[in-house]
C-alpha cells in the first residue's frame, strides 16, 4: 500500500511543501477534529492508501493537483480525457472507469458538476461503486442535493465502503491555493482518515453529522452568495445609471460593513463586462434551483433566492451558462434595456 508523504512526528518522513501557497510549510494534520480544523492542531497522523479523484474541471483539477504535490499517490478519471494530461504529467496515473479508480484506490474523491453526473458516476454503469468494497471510503465533494447525496451514500454503502459528502466552499482560486473550506457529513471515521487530505486541499473542515447536512449547509451558503450577487449587479447598474462611478461604488462597499472579498475581486472585471468563468453561472443556478427545494421542503418562503434565481435563469438564456456567475448583471442590463423600450 504506497504512502502519502505526510509529515509524521514520529518518522523522519520529508517536509510537506505546498507550492501553490506562496510560501512553502509544513503539513500537520489534526486527527480529530469534530467541527473545524486550520491545519496544524492536536495529534499528529499520516494518510496511508492511494487517492483517487474522478472529475478534473475547474475545481476538481487543482485539487488533485495539490494533492500530488503534496506527495500523494494520486490516480485520476474524467469523463473528457484529454482533462487527465496535466495531472499525469505531474505524476497521477490513469485508469479509464471511475470502477477502475475505486477498485484501484483506498479513498476515491468526487467533484462533479451537478446532482445527476454525481450519481451516474458513482452508481452507473463502470461507476465507482462496482470498483468499491469494505474498507475502501468514498468521497463526494460535489454540490449536490440531500437526497442525491443519500442515494449515492445507500448505493456506496451497499458494497460496504464507507461514505462521506464533503462539498466545499471557495472557488478556483482557493482551490488552487488549497484554501476550500469541507463542508462534510457522513461516515466520521472516514472523515477522520481523510482529514489530512482534505487539510491538503482546503484551510477548514466542519463535520456536520449525518448525510445531508453538508450538502444543506452548502447550499444555504450558495444561496446567499447567489443572491449577493445579484444585489451588488443592481447596484453596480443603478450606480452608473445615475451617473456615478461604479468603480468608487466597488471602493467604498470594499471599506464598509458589508464589504465581501467577492465584491472586490468581481467588481473590477463586472464594471468592464468581463466574466472570465471561476464559478460557472450554470453552476450557482443549479444551486439556487436545489436551495429553493430545500427550502420548500421546510415550507420556508425564500423570496429574494426565487427572484435572483430567475435572472440567473435569464442569464442561461442569453447563452452565458459557461461564463463566471457574475455574468449575471448581463441579464439584469438585458431586463433594463427591455423595460425602456
Ligand atoms: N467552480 C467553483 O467555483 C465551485 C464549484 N463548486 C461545485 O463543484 C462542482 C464542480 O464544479 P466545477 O469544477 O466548477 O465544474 P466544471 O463544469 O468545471 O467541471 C464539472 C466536472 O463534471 C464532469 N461531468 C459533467 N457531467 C458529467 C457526466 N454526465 N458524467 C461524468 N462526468 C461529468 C465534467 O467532465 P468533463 O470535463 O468531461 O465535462 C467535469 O469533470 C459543482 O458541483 C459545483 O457546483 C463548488 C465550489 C466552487
Ligand atoms: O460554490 C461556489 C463557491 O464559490 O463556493
Amino acid at each position: 500500500m504506497a504512502a502519502a508523504a505526510f509529515l509524521g512526528a514520529s518518522r523522519a518522513a520529508p517536509a510537506l511543501l505546498l507550492p501553490s501557497r506562496g510560501l512553502p510549510r509544513r503539513l500537520l494534520v489534526s486527527a480529530a477534529s469534530s467541527s473545524s480544523s486550520s491545519g496544524a492542531a492536536g495529534g499528529v497522523v499520516e494518510f496511508q492508501g492511494k487517492v483517487g479523484f474522478l472529475g478534473l474541471g475547474i475545481m476538481g483539477a487543482p485539487m488533485a493537483s495539490n494533492l500530488i504535490k503534496a506527495g500523494c499517490d494520486v490516480t485520476v478519471w474524467n469523463r473528457t480525457k484529454s482533462k487527465c494530461d496535466p495531472l499525469l504529467s505531474l505524476g497521477a496515473k490513469y485508469e479509464p472507469s471511475p470502477a477502475g479508480v475505486a477498485s484501484s484506490c483506498d479513498v476515491t474523491f468526487a467533484m462533479l458538476a451537478d446532482p445527476q453526473s454525481a450519481a451516474e458516476v458513482a452508481c452507473g454503469a463502470n461507476g465507482a461503486a462496482e470498483g468499491l468494497a469494505p474498507g475502501k471510503g468514498y468521497v463526494d465533494v460535489s454540490t449536490v442535493d440531500g437526497a442525491t447525496s443519500k442515494l449515492i451514500g445507500e448505493h456506496i454503502t451497499s458494497t460496504g465502503a464507507s461514505f462521506l459528502e464533503a462539498p466545499v466552499s471557495g472557488s478556483k482560486k482557493p482551490a488552487e491555493d488549497g484554501l476550500l473550506i469541507f463542508l462534510t457529513a457522513g461516515d466520521e471515521s472516514l472523515y477522520k482518515r481523510v482529514a489530512p487530505l482534505l487539510d491538503v486541499m482546503g484551510k477548514s473542515r466542519f463535520y456536520l453529522g449525518d448525510v445531508g447536512n453538508g450538502a444543506a449547509m452548502k447550499l444555504v451558503v450558495n444561496m446567499v452568495m447567489g443572491s449577493m450577487m445579484v444585489s451588488f449587479s443592481e447596484g453596480l447598474l443603478l450606480s452608473e445609471k445615475v451617473g456615478l462611478d461604479p468603480n468608487t461604488l466597488v471602493e467604498v462597499i470594499s471599506q464598509g460593513a458589508i464589504s465581501a472579498p467577492m465584491f472586490s475581486l468581481k467588481g473590477p472585471s463586472m464594471v468592464k463586462a468581463a466574466y472570465p468563468t471561476a464559478f460557472p453561472l450554470k453552476h450557482q443556478q443549479k444551486d439556487l434551483r436545489l436551495a429553493l427545494a430545500l427550502a420548500e421542503s421546510v415550507s420556508q418562503p425564500i423570496p429574494t433566492v426565487a427572484a435572483a434565481n430567475e435572472l440567473y435563469k435569464a442569464a442561461k438564456s442569453l447563452g452565458l451558462a459557461d461564463h463566471d456567475f457574475s455574468a449575471v448583471i448581463e441579464a439584469l442590463k438585458a431586463k433594463v434595456e427591455n423595460s425602456q423600450q
